[in-house]
């Protein structure tokens, strides 16, 4: 007898593509990371997962037999915003099993997610919002996600591609306990110490980060530090430490004058707080040291302390080396601890961040 040599479902082959997909997918946001997501899935040939539609702020287009790459951008284009009173109802109602995507940073659209998971609807988002919000939310959420037939993904909520969230799962199902984690949670802040270590303005730099897609949406988030706390939290549940917002410890890295800049005036503030970020910088250097924003998780009986602040680390340290967008994830458990188990990539991006997506699309497509 001869068998078939083993194929990933989704590996490119020539041919016709699948016939019937198994899992078919809408997606909230086309920007960076939905750009990238609705890209790589139109590069697999035999992908089991098929797109039925897509929506931005300006422009919707749902198609229950499906929406080719090619037409999509446009169908968008030419549509109304979407209503989600109308459209949610209709995508509960889809024929197939269905997944959708939050690639937007909207309140609103992570609002929709208790009522898609309850309905039977698969929800994948590297939107930090809806698990970053209060923790008995989450808990629903996870909870949906568990117990019926639809899937509720977020490994792309910490460290974008990273496997991060699994592996807190893996370790924390398996009987073992999380006593703290240390962690570098922001691939735009080390991009942007990195940038500035080298000579850079901090404001071309933030500029570059936007341009790159590593930034939030809105890139005072990163500035400020809310979307590293964000991360902390998720962290926590994670590791199924109780964790609220109103607990987390912080210092900030930047002045009030870029936390509360408008848009519009984002670029000046920045050229002003420039100047500290350089003096801080090389002050650091000139010690052989790195500043880096870390966030540290202790257990605490079952909850989380939660400390997020700028550091001084040594140059030559797992902290002070990081570059790039690179994040880090230092778990110190029962198990793990002589020496902390360690997570370190690139932890934002529109690649790696759809590819995690993706890649959580396909393990519910299987
Ligand atoms: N970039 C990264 O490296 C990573 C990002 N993430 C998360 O992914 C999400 C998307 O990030 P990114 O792609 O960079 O952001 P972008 O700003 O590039 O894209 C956001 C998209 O969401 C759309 N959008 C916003 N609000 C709504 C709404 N109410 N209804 C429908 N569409 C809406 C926007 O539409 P319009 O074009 O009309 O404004 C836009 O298409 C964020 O939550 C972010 O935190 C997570 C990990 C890494
Ligand atoms: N803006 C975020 C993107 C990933 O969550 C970051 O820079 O880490």
């Amino acid at each position: 007898m001869t068998t078939a040599p083993f194929r990933h479902p989704a590996a490119p082959v020539s041919g016709a593509p699948l016939a019937q997909p198994s899992l078919d997918v809408f997606v909230f946001g086309t920007g960076h990371v939905g750009g990238a997501l609705l890209r790589q899935i139109a590069g697999l040939s035999r992908a089991p997962v098929r797109v039925v539609g897509a929506a931005t702020t300006r422009g919707h287009v749902y198609r229950a037999s499906g929406v080719t790459p090619e037409a999509l951008a446009a169908l968008v284009a030419e549509s109304a915003p979407p209503d989600l009173s109308r459209l949610v109802p209709a995508l509960v109602r889809h024929p197939r099993p269905l997944a959708v995507v939050d690639a937007t940073g909207s309140l609103e659209v992570s609002g929709i997610y208790e009522d898609l998971l309850a309905s039977g609807v698969s929800v994948v988002t590297p939107s930090k919002l809806a698990c970053a919000g209060p923790q008995a939310r989450f808990y629903r959420l996870r909870d949906l996600g568990a117990s019926g037939p639809a899937h509720f993904g977020y490994e792309t909520t910490v460290g974008a591609g990273l496997p991060v969230i699994r592996t807190l799962q893996t370790l924390t199902a398996t009987g073992d306990r999380v006593r703290s984690i240390r962690a570098a949670l922001s691939g735009t802040l080390t991009f942007l110490f990195g940038e500035v270590e080298r000579g850079i303005a901090l404001s071309d730099a933030v500029a570059t980060a936007v341009a790159r897609g590593y930034a939030e949406p809105d890139p005072r988030d990163d500035l400020s530090g809310e979307d590293i706390v964000r991360k902390a939290l998720i962290l926590a549940r994670a590791a199924r430490l109780h964790a609220e917002r109103a607990e987390v410890r912080t210092v900030g890295l930047v002045s009030d004058a870029v936390r509360t800049a408008s848009p519009e005036d984002l670029p000046d503030a920045l050229r002003a707080e420039g100047q500290a970020w350089s003096e801080r910088a090389c002050a650091a250097a000139a010690r052989g040291e790195r500043v880096r924003y870390v966030a540290t998780i202790t257990a605490d009986a079952g909850r989380a302390q939660i400390d997020v602040r700028p550091l001084a680390v040594p140059a030559a340290s797992p902290f002070g080396m990081l570059g790039g967008t690179d994040n880090l994830i230092e778990i110190t458990t029962d198990r793990y601890a002589a020496s902390p188990l360690r997570i370190m990539g690139p932890g934002a991006g529109p690649d790696v961040t759809a590819a995690g997506v993706l890649s959580e699309l396909l393990a519910i497509a299987a």
